[in-house]
């Protein structure tokens, strides 16, 4: 059995959404297990951004998802990480994360996972790029395998059309005002990370 964690930050629900899609992605692996979790939120984040109408919806659909734990990430032996763009690279909240989890680091508890980014940004040049290759940076630290998207499973990556994907992270376009939501394409391509993620985790564990 291999388990498989999405852990995602959200703050309008398009990476919800993402991460949903990859979840439906690892199932389609026999042996293998997910589990999705989110960031916990900065309560000054709360305190700014509560007045947004979108913002508090977006909250409000992920209230079931449960807060990511170190031991998750220990129990994981594949993750995908979502983290949408802000001002072209991760949220504070999933680096926050990421530098509360020294422990893991020290103790080589993520070494030999393979791991994944699904990302978002409002405009298709705001960032889609370089935040999933600035997140790459922190993950090798933790020792990880990065699976990216080739080009040969994922075809949608192939057009002049303005969505996201590209060899680096699943990804999709918000829009320049947010109100645009995960196109099918965005999300079979997250869907299909899952899957990729999952059987790559199936295939080392125990191999390494
Ligand atoms: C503080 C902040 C910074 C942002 N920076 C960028 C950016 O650099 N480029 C861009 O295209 N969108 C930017 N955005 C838009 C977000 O990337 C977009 O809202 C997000 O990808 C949507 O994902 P979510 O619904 O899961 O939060 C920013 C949003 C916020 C709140």
């Amino acid at each position: 059995m291999a388990n498989i964690l999405v852990v995602y930050y959200s703050s309008y629900g398009h990476i919800h959404e993402m991460a949903l899609a990859a979840a439906e992605g690892v199932k389609q692996v026999d042996g293998t297990e997910v589990k999705v979790v989110k960031v916990p939120e900065f309560e000054v984040t709360k305190k700014y951004m509560s007045q947004q109408d979108a913002y508090v919806k977006a909250q409000e659909a992920q209230a079931d998802i449960p807060e990511v734990t170190l031991d998750d990430l220990k129990w994981a032996d594949g993750i995908l990480w979502g983290i949408p763009t802000r001002y072209g690279m991760m949220p504070a909240q999933i680096k926050q994360l990421l530098d509360s989890a020294g422990s893991l680091w020290a103790n080589g508890d993520l070494e030999g996972k393979p791991t994944a980014v699904i990302t978002s940004s409002n405009t298709i040049h705001g960032g889609q790029e370089s935040t999933a290759i600035t997140s790459f940076v922190p993950l090798m630290h933790f020792g990880m395998i990065y699976v990216g998207l080739p080009y040969g499973e994922n075809p949608e990556q192939m057009t002049s059309e303005g969505i996201g994907g590209s060899p680096y992270a699943a990804s999709t376009v918000a829009g320049a005002d947010g109100s645009q939501q995960p196109q099918d394409a965005e999300k079979t391509m997250a869907t299909r990370l899952g899957k990729r993620v999952a059987k790559v985790a199936k295939a080392l564990k125990g191999n390494l």
